[in-house]
């Protein structure tokens, strides 16, 4: 079959939910992926942050392989082996006392709704349903009918109406807006992302998160971290709540977590807010398998045992320095932190960033674009200082066509 025959396949059996770049593509190891017809590509989205220990990593493999030989799932109307230690093993990793298993990202940042709502009913004593959650502009967490009733964009949110009540939403990286929100007594928690990915790699002021922090601390509110593209060593630290030394008092993670082999998230807390679940309260069929247990402690260890923060750190500083060289009128703008970068481009001559991207797929890089301008490098944490000069050298030979 050709690539066309493959999309044409797709486009006919398949809802019409997603805009590919038109390239098919067979197999992934490391930073690469090849093609149906055996082209190599350096793999610059990484699904979107989830494939940071890089494609098929032989270790995470490994753990999948022996599970799934072993027992793949036993409902949590049972208890499996692995399960405890996985827990016992993240916990500690990331510094909470306990960790509620899910599978998406969209039901971890489900979960940590309810159980922000759940802890100001039973802890913070708010009246039952007046509990109230601050969301940020341009916020993407999921795209469940909740999670896009949080949203200010209306590719997200129009027409999928009635929308879940209960939010104040509040202009992102602007204090004041943090605080005139929290005048409201109902408030339990305030969720963001550290850096805004979808939004297009948005990176908020210095010190922004921490007075968030002391602004929730001061008002008995919970600091709800989505860390599903920012954490794991994405931006070059653990989390990106590190670089302000904050610890969130709900952290959610995904992606990562399974290093892109299968769906695997959490959420993270401390007894008081996370024992005000009960048996029977919340779950799922597959949170916390044993086949997801066991890939996330190889996933993790992988990001310890290879250092993949640091990596993240200085591969994302070259990439940025060697990016700010390019002098091209199309390059609005570089940003981002570790290996969470994107470019803000400007059309030019009837070109726009969806060329570019097309063009980068010729020259053996595959990234795509958000929000139609803003191209999203984001590579595996395992890239090497060769593979990085390699890479930024297709990047700047495309931009130099254009
Ligand atoms: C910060 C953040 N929070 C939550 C989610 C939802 O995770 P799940 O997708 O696993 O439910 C994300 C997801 N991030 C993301 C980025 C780009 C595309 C898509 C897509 O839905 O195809 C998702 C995310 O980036």
């Amino acid at each position: 079959m050709r690539p066309e025959d493959y999309i044409t396949r797709e486009g006919k059996y398949g809802a019409h939910n997603y805009h590919p770049l038109p390239v098919v593509l067979q197999k992934g190891e490391g930073v690469f992926v090849w093609d149906v017809e055996g082209k190599r590509y350096f793999d610059f989205l990484s699904g979107y942050s989830a494939l940071s220990q890089g494609h098929c990593h032989p270790k995470i493999i490994k753990a999948l392989t022996d599970q799934a030989q072993q027992l793949t799932l036993v409902s949590r109307a049972f208890h499996a082996d692995v399960l405890g230690e996985y827990m016992e093993f993240a916990c500690k990793f990331f510094g909470y006392d306990k960790l509620l298993p899910m599978n998406t990202g969209a039901e971890a940042v489900e979960t940590a709704l309810k159980l922000a709502r759940r802890w100001g009913y039973r802890v913070k004593g708010i009246a039952p349903e007046h509990a109230k959650i601050v969301v940020c502009s341009e916020n993407f967490h999921g795209r469940t009918i909740t999670i896009i009733s949080m949203s200010t964009d209306p590719d997200s949110y129009a027409d999928f109406g009635p929308y879940t009540p209960g939010f104040i939403k509040v202009q992102y990286n602007n204090v004041g807006g943090l605080e005139e929100a929290l005048n409201d007594p109902d408030v339990v928690g305030f969720l963001l992302e550290p850096i805004q990915g979808e939004a297009g790699v948005v990176v908020p002021d210095e010190g922004y998160l921490r007075k968030c922090y002391d602004l929730c601390r001061q008002h008995n509110v919970l600091f709800i971290a989505d860390e599903i593209q920012t954490g794991i060593g994405r931006t070059g630290k653990l989390l990106a709540c590190d670089y302000e030394n904050i610890h969130p008092d709900i952290l959610i993670l995904g992606k990562a977590l399974s290093g892109g082999v299968t769906p695997v998230s959490a959420v993270f807390a401390n007894d008081e807010i996370m024992l005000t679940i009960a048996p029977g309260e919340h779950g799922s069929t597959y949170g916390g398998n044993p086949l997801a247990a066991r890939v996330a402690i190889a996933a993790l260890e992988v990001v310890r045992d290879e250092h993949l923060s640091e990596n993240a750190f200085e591969m994302g500083a070259l990439f940025r320095s060697e990016m700010e060289k390019i002098d091209n009128p199309m390059i609005r703008q570089v940003r981002g932190k570790g290996l969470l970068n994107a470019v803000v481009t400007e059309p030019r001559g009837g070109k726009v960033a969806w060329d570019i991207c097309l063009a980068l797929k010729e020259n053996g890089l595959i990234a795509k674009p958000t929000h139609d301008h803003i191209i999203r490098f984001t590579p595996p944490l395992v890239i090497d200082r060769d593979q990085m000069m390699e890479a930024v050298g297709i990047i700047k030979d495309t931009f130099a066509q254009f």
